[in-house]
């Protein structure tokens, strides 16, 4: 693998290469409940945030920051989700307050991508959203190309505003994804897909 560049470095302007774009056309998330370990050790997680913290940003404003659940973590992480469930929802049956507890648990590593958009910044609100939708997605490639199966959530905690203070998020923050990053169990099949033709128009006047 070529080094991270630094400032100033020439980098190429394209990177042909057919297994990417088969990777691409290929491209499938695992969802949580089929994943197992390993996860990405710790340099691994590293290349995979560094990637996708890789993204366009207009006028680099960064809208976005990551927090790693890992470890024992995610126990902590769900016993949190299974206090908030409880609260909600009286008299929850036992087995899904335990569901909760254990939906970090799914994966070895899951990664909150927190949007921290500047609704004050010349760069449109709307564009930091965006932004932070691809760091999401290149979060996703990054796990791919290093050998891990991922999936993008999130579920009714992302949503929780008493659930997000306890993940230290501000009030003003919001979740783009959980990114669940581990092992597949077997391999996914291809879903129902939009060809793309059907959504594409050539416009001319
Ligand atoms: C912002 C966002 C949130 C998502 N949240 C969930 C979710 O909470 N539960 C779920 O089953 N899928 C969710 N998905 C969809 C999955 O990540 C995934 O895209 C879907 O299972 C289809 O698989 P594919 O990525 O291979 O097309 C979400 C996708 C996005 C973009």
């Amino acid at each position: 693998m070529k080094d991270k560049p630094v400032l100033g470095d020439p980098l190429p302007a394209t990177h042909p290469d057919e297994n990417f774009l088969s990777m691409l056309q290929q491209r499938r998330s695992t969802t949580a409940a089929m994943m197992t370990g390993p996860g990405p050790d710790s340099d691994q997680l590293t290349t995979i945030l560094d990637i996708a913290s890789r993204v366009p940003d207009h006028r680099r404003v960064v809208p976005y920051r990551f927090v790693i659940f890992e470890g024992g973590a995610r126990q902590n992480a769900g016993d949190i989700l299974s206090a908030a469930y409880g609260k909600q929802n009286p008299g929850a049956e036992k087995a899904a307050m335990e569901l909760e507890a254990a939906r970090f648990l799914r994966a070895p590593v899951v990664v909150a991508v927190v949007a921290r958009t500047d609704p004050g910044h010349k760069t449109p609100e709307w564009e930091q959203v965006l932004c932070c939708g691809a760091a999401c997605h290149n979060m996703l490639l990054a796990a791919s190309a290093s050998g891990f199966a991922a999936q993008w959530l999130t579920e009714w905690y992302a949503y929780d505003r008493e659930v997000l203070a306890a993940f230290g998020l501000s009030e003003e923050e919001r979740i783009a994804g959980f990114i669940y990053i581990g092992t597949a169990k077997e391999d996914p099949l291809e879903r129902p897909r939009v060809e793309a033709s059907d959504i594409t128009t050539h416009w001319q006047r």
